[in-house]
């Protein structure tokens, strides 16, 4: 199976976890886009729905799929949101951020009361790590700030080369808040926590892709001669 059908399976099982009235966090990147659009499809029929977009992407898509949107400043609380992710451990942990939507995917998990992610089998994983980690920062200040990553990332216990992360053009990546990424690469992260609370304490960093205690559920889909075969962890 393509890894577009397992992401498609995922994203239409966590479809049926939408009920008439919820608010929504609504995830970024490709396994959220089509979340987004089965979503759509269900409004179309009747849903009735709010959604909160994590990116201007998103924003967009939902938009398109006619979608109802609102803010975190009208509705601070979300029943459910549904994101990708890059990695996802046993334990829940996520590294997100491959698509450069951390920060705003962080806000709106944290405000929601339950965070399901929706993902190929290939995402899960025993240790974090593999995957970059991206770490939002200022561009003020961007050679001490990306030192200092550097030196929270070896005193965590993982070591690894920093990028700084460039869009098709070459021109360095800007989030939709206007600020930088830092793909850290430290190959597994034998502390996920205790490197969280080093890179959040630094100055100049805004947000980072380890997203601890957020995820409540996720629906795994691996691929199966049969088809998809989906995959629950945590509650969902
Ligand atoms: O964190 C994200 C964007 O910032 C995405 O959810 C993550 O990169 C997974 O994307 P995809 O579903 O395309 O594999």
């Amino acid at each position: 199976m393509s890894a577009a059908a397992l992401k498609r399976a995922a994203a239409a099982r966590a479809v049926d976890l939408v009920q008439d009235g919820m608010r929504l966090g609504l995830g970024t990147g490709s396994t959220a886009a089509i979340f987004v659009e089965l979503l759509g499809a269900r409004v179309r029929d009747g849903l009735s729905v709010v959604g909160v977009p994590t990116s201007e992407a998103t924003h967009r898509a939902a938009e398109a799929a006619g979608i109802a949107l609102t803010t975190l400043d009208e509705t601070p609380e979300l029943d459910l949101t549904v994101d990708g992710a890059d990695e996802i451990d046993g334990q829940l942990r996520l590294i997100k951020g491959g698509g450069g939507a951390l920060l705003r995917e962080k806000i709106v998990a944290a405000a929601s009361r339950r965070m399901v992610v929706i993902a190929d089998g290939t995402k899960q994983v025993a240790t974090l790590g593999r995957f970059p980690l991206p770490v939002e920062v200022v561009p003020f200040g961007l050679g001490a700030t990306r030192r200092a990553v550097a030196q929270a990332l070896a005193r965590a216990g993982c070591p690894g080369e920093i990028t700084l992360r460039t869009g098709p053009d070459g021109a360095a990546f800007l989030t939709d808040g206007g600020h930088l990424i830092l793909d850290a690469h430290p190959g597994r992260i034998p502390d996920p926590e205790a490197l969280a609370a080093a890179l959040a304490a630094l100055p100049g960093v805004v947000e980072h892709g380890l997203f601890l205690g957020l995820c409540t559920g996720a629906i795994l889909a691996a691929d199966e001669s049969a088809g998809a075969r989906l995959v629950t962890l945590g509650t969902v």
